[in-house]
């Protein structure tokens, strides 16, 4: 079911530091922030060629984020995104399967303007994942 890891994502308590250590010691190419109002985050992808890294953090008052940096205050590997080539068939395999699909088990519109959903980290050897439909 599962393909290429489309990014690896760090939640991170400031989003401007986390970047400019990216980009001035690791000399990775940082992109521009983009707020995501309806996801709770701000985030900023960096390009590593063979994959992206997501820089994560919380926006507004309810993000599914702020839980994480609570426990973890100076950041630390929040999910990885997998690609899929059919989320709804994905969703309805793994549902069947008795994995726990996060919100009300329906996609919403990721980062990428894909269809995304989340599985629960119990489910998962304790990792978080993202699904992102992402076309052939
Ligand atoms: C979609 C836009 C963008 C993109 O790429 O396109 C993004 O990636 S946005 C990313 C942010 N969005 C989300 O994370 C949405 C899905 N997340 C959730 O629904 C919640 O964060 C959830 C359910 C994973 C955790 O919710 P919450 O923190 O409120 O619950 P708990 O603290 O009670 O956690 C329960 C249990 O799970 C452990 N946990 C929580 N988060 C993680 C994690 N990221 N990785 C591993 N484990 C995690 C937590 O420690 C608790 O364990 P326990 O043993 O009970 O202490
Ligand atoms: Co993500």
């Amino acid at each position: 079911m599962i393909g290429r890891v489309n990014h690896i994502a760090l939640a991170v308590p400031d989003l401007a530091a986390a970047a400019a250590a990216y980009r001035d010691q690791l000399g990775a190419s940082v992109g521009a922030p983009q707020a995501l109002p309806q996801h709770g985050v701000t985030v900023i992808f960096i390009d590593t060629g063979n994959t992206k890294v997501e820089l994560l953090e919380p926006l507004g008052d309810n993000s599914p984020i702020a839980a994480f940096l609570e426990k973890n205050p100076s950041g630390g590997m929040h999910h990885v995104c997998y690609e899929v080539a059919d989320i709804a068939d994905a969703i309805a395999s793994l549902q069947a399967s008795g994995a726990r699909v996060l919100g009300d088990g329906t996609p919403k519109t990721g980062a990428h303007g894909n269809p995304v959903v989340f599985l629960h980290p119990k489910d998962f050897a304790g990792t978080l994942i993202e699904l992102e439909q992402v076309p052939a």
